[in-house]
């Protein structure tokens, strides 16, 4: 059974292909990672995936389900999931009320937080999991570093159950001192969660992946596990490539 999987995906900007015939599968339970240089079309593929874009060709399916025209919510409801942004974020509520009424809207009952203890206490425990701080659980977002905010990110995705997470850069933007207790919530993601990682961080990959894919130009140019892609001579090219590029 493959979790999420592709086919023929692809996504034309006017006469520009951004993502190019992708076929691709994530697996039960997977860690995978997804890396490319600059302009390869990862963010697209995500978009298509999470269904923020509409494909021009192709398919995507969840768990043998074709969601290629799904909705966003509907295919959240189907148990996909993508991290929430920063900038989506409540900057008011505290972790404990976000996580809650997160909790609250997958379980049908909207944005009404006070409905439940039970809501409460679930959100308490995934806190626990991730090792949220206690002390920063009550506190505004707003004023919470930028690092933990972006650990709610990952909370948030995980109130909503999903069977396939994808985790759009979490750790960018993240200063050095605050990295590790992302990259420890990211290692401690639930087993029975397909992770799907997009990152440019290569540390970060290499330490979590167990597979990985790589897009150049919008097409899969490489595809298996962390030893084999990190020797593949076409990958070493495709990134020197742009650093060429990258220093004019
Ligand atoms: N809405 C759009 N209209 C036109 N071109 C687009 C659009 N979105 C993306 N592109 C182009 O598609 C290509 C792939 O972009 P994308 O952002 O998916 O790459 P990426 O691999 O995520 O890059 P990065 O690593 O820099 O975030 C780029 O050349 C980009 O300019």
């Amino acid at each position: 059974m493959i979790a999420l999987g592709t086919c023929h995906l692809t996504r034309r900007f006017g006469g520009f292909t951004a993502v190019d015939a992708v076929s691709f599968n994530l697996l039960p339970g997977a860690r995978h990672a997804l890396i490319g240089p600059n302009g390869a079309g990862k963010t697209t593929f995500v978009n298509l995936l999470s269904g923020a874009l509409p494909a021009s060709e192709g398919q995507v399916m969840l768990f043998g389900q074709d969601i290629t025209h799904l909705p966003q919510h509907a295919r959240v409801r189907a148990g996909l999931a993508r991290t929430f942004q920063v900038n989506q974020l409540f900057p008011q509520f505290t972790p404990l009320e976000s996580v809650t009424l997160a909790i609250g809207e997958r379980e049908g009952q909207g944005a009404t937080w006070w409905r439940g203890a039970r809501h409460g206490a679930e959100a308490a425990r995934l806190l626990d999991d991730l090792h949220f701080p206690e002390a920063d659980r009550t506190r505004p977002t707003a004023e919470l570093p930028y690092g933990r905010q972006r650990l709610l990110e990952i909370a948030l995705a995980l109130a909503l159950k999903p069977r396939v997470l994808l985790l759009d850069e979490p750790a960018a933007g993240v200063p050095p001192a605050e990295s590790r207790e992302v990259m420890q919530a990211i290692a401690a993601l639930p087993r029975d969660v397909a992770v799907l990682l997009i990152e440019h961080d290569m540390d970060l990959v290499f330490r979590f992946a167990e597979r990985i894919t790589v897009l150049a130009f919008g097409a899969v140019l490489a595809d298996g596990e962390p030893d084999a892609i990190a020797k593949d001579p076409r990958v070493r090219e495709a990134y020197l490539g742009t650093a060429e590029v990258a220093h004019g």
